[in-house]
């Protein structure tokens, strides 16, 4: 790629040697690359060197090194020749003339945002149209025709830049619907290279160009502050822009007519260059000596021009709030930037252009939209984000459709707050909860079928989640949890399901397997059966066989029978075992004190059932021990959770006389105290209670929260509407 080149007017040739170069200020930059004023150290020569960073280009080397080739046989004194290129690192370096006064795009935004007089855009425009003439004449279309890219020198030359080295970033001719993604606002695009299937020659560089006529007139491209989409479609479905005739007054009517003919749909109804220069706006425009050069008399030099910008915009970004500040970043730099590729997936601009709606109906479908958003957040995300998702669509239906990107991304932030708020307060608790919100959510708004199954998805999902929660470790969390995800449950049981909130807590505190997670005590755990897991859910054996696997010998209900205590069970006839086991052991639900309650009563049969057998009582007796002792220490351990239950409010209510006394575990006997089971549903109850209140607040923050944003999102949508109609009458 290095090589030596020969300069069209001065023989003068230049080294491919990056040392022999001192790169010095910045004073452009664009898509893909980076402009330094530099000093060609042999001849002590000022010169732009343009550092391409091959990585973020799309093309391959022998495309760029085909363009740079082509670059350098350019001779015209508009059109920007490269001396030379050459690849130093991941970079390609050209080196070109230095244009002082930079790009014409930079001038108006330093000072002449409203864009430059008349005169001065005649020169301009004739200068730059000789150069497509002589690019065309040689069968090239320049493809990037914008202000961005017409240089001014000190004394007002004129060249059009980008030649060349930017189209390696799109193919060349035939290829030039290339693989690339679209990158840029479509602008300066005319409606041929934007409509797909439909070809285009270099007159889509005369619609470029009647584009950059309105640039330079009014300080920016019509259509530049839409999104790219809305660009396309405006640019395909609406009349042509041009000169008004009423608000541009101050422009001669030749000049709105050469605009005119530039801008015309039909490609081949549009003048070439040669036949336009030919026009009288042209004919009639001053040398840019004299109406170019003094645009920039007083200006400072070009590198602190674009410095100032540069903190023009950071100070622009700092002070908009995200993400309407990163959208105007955007819109600032696509701007800037202008048609940077004019290769493009097509496929992908076909269907985003499908999406995009005249202004009406945008309004619409961004409601519609956003509004699925909220539901498609829900789906994609994670627990956590889900149950805000699903706290949006919760909070009442009114907020659907009026939820824009921004309050969604807040939306995210409160959803992580919440989980954060949660997770101190509740722990293992939310995830439960968030099951519950996705019950009653689904229960509330269920748009389709699809959108049903896919939260039905989620809600059982969410139960074996929770399922696994309340498998965890016994602690007073676990019941919390536990009592939330049954309260869930029962949501998604029957959505219309009325019950008194009591009588629902009682039945679910009823079914509640809450202590029948592993029992963490380890001083007993390992001495006995109740070390097993006593949850009979698939899953949670799944887990109860890997861990034992080892050491067990049978599962009798929900307690497992180790080789621990082996030996007591295996002197049992296995006719008794089978009995036992097609009636169901009386162990099996003893772990939840609840049911204990009930089973506790055949277990008391035992004797009178095992005395009508022919099984010896001196068999028996062992087991008949493992088994007082593993009720026993039931007794023990329920009695003791309930104390560690016993919380200040607990305690409150027990003064109040709600609560019967706590039983004295050992006192017992072996006899369940019915006041231990009563004791026990009152406490689950009044936890259920406090959950529910607890949610019903948090629905509540959630909906102001939400209509906080609400009302945001108006305000911004009224600045928003003040700002387009300021636009349109600029525009027109
Ligand atoms: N020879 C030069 N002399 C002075 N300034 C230059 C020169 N070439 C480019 N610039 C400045 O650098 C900016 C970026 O250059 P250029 O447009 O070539 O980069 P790019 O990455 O190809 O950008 P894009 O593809 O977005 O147009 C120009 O807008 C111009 O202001």
């Amino acid at each position: 790629m290095g090589r030596m080149a020969r300069t069209g007017t001065s023989h003068k040739t230049y080294s491919a040697n990056p040392s022999d170069y001192k790169l010095l200020e910045e004073v452009g930059y664009g898509a893909s690359a980076t402009v330094y004023r530099a000093i060609y150290l042999p001849f002590n020569e000022v010169v732009a060197v343009k550092c391409l960073d091959l990585d973020r280009c799309n093309s391959n080397l022998d495309d760029i090194r085909r363009e740079a080739q082509t670059m350098s046989l350019i001779d015209h004194p508009n059109v920007i020749k490269a001396y030379c290129s050459f690849v130093v690192e991941r970079n390609l370096w050209v080196v070109m003339p230095f244009m002082a006064e930079g790009s014409c795009l930079h001038l108006m935004k330093i000072a002449y945002t409203d864009g430059f007089e008349e005169s001065a855009i005649g020169s301009i425009l004739k200068e730059t149209l000789k150069a497509l003439e002589y690019l065309h004449r040689h069968g090239h279309i320049h493809r990037d025709v914008k202000a961005g890219n017409i240089l001014l020198d000190s004394n007002g030359v004129v060249k059009l830049a980008d030649f060349g080295v930017s189209a390696c970033m799109f193919d060349k001719g035939d290829r030039q619907r290339s693989r690339n993604t679209f990158v840029g606002t479509p602008c300066w695009m005319a409606p041929e290279v934007l409509q797909p299937g439909s070809g285009y020659d270099f007159k889509a560089d005369i619609w470029s160009f009647g584009i950059t006529a309105l640039e330079l007139a009014h300080g920016h491209a019509p259509f530049s502050k839409y999104p790219p989409m809305k660009v396309l479609l405006m640019t395909i479905q609406n009349a042509p822009p041009g000169l008004d005739y009423d608000r541009d007054k101050k422009f001669s009517k030749s000049f709105k007519e050469m605009v005119a003919m530039c801008l015309v749909k039909d490609q081949t109804k549009r003048p070439t260059a040669e036949k336009l220069l030919k026009h009288s706006f042209f004919k009639q425009a001053k040398p840019p000596e004299l109406s170019v050069k003094k645009l920039f008399a007083e200006l400072p030099p070009l590198w602190q021009r674009v410095k100032a910008l540069q903190l023009k915009d950071a100070a622009q970004l700092a002070l908009k709030k995200m993400p309407s500040a990163e959208q105007e970043a955007i819109s600032q730099s696509e701007y800037k930037r202008g048609v940077s590729a004019w290769n493009f997936d097509i496929e992908d601009l076909k269907v985003q252009a499908s999406l995009v709606q005249d202004d009406d109906e945008i309004q619409e479908m961004r409601e519609e939209d956003e509004s699925m958003k909220s539901f498609v957040i829900d789906k994609d995300s994670s627990d956590s984000r889900s149950s805000l998702g699903k706290s949006i669509s919760t909070n009442d239906n009114f907020f659907r459709g009026r939820i824009t990107g921004d309050e969604l991304a807040q939306a995210e932030c409160l959803s992580k707050k919440g989980k954060s708020l949660r997770s101190d307060s509740l722990e293992s608790s939310n995830q439960e909860k968030i099951g519950q919100e996705k019950d009653i959510s689904s229960a509330e708004m269920m748009p389709s079928t699809s959108e049903k199954d896919m939260v039905n998805a989620k809600t059982k999902t969410q139960m074996v989640k929770g399922r696994q929660t309340q498998s965890g470790p016994l602690m007073p969390g676990v019941v919390l949890s536990h009592s939330l995800s049954d309260r869930g449950r029962s949501f998604e049981r029957s959505e219309n399901e009325i019950q008194p909130i009591t009588e629902k807590a009682n039945r679910e505190v009823r079914r509640a397997p809450s202590f029948s997670g592993p029992l963490m005590l380890p001083n007993r755990a390992s001495a006995n059966s109740l070390s097993a897991p006593i949850k009979s859910s698939a899953g949670y054996r799944d887990s109860l066989e890997e861990k034992s696997k080892a050491n067990l010998v049978q599962i009798k209900g929900r307690f497992s029978v180790t080789s621990e205590n082996v030996d007591l069970v295996k002197d049992i006839p296995l006719c008794a075992v089978a009995r036992r086991s097609s009636q169901g052991s009386p162990l099996r639900k003893s772990a939840s004190v609840g049911d204990w309650m009930f089973d506790s009563k055949p277990m008391l049969t035992t004797p009178k059932d095992f005395s009508n057998s022919n099984v010896p009582a001196s068999l028996l007796m062992p087991h008949l021990q493992n088994l007082f002792q593993q009720t026993s220490l039931q007794q023990d351990l329920i009695t003791n959770l309930l104390n560690s239950l016993q919380s200040s409010e607990i305690v409150d209510a027990s003064q109040n006389g709600k609560l019967p006394p706590l039983p004295r575990g050992s006192e017992n006997n072996g006899n369940v105290d019915p006041g231990a089971s009563e004791r026990e549903r009152l406490l689950l109850l009044k936890v259920s209670e406090l959950q529910a209140r607890m949610i019903n607040l948090t629905d509540e923050l959630t909906a102001e929260k939400f209509k906080y944003m609400q009302l945001q999102q108006q305000l911004n949508a009224v600045s928003g509407q003040e700002e387009d109609g300021d636009k349109r009458e600029g525009d027109a």
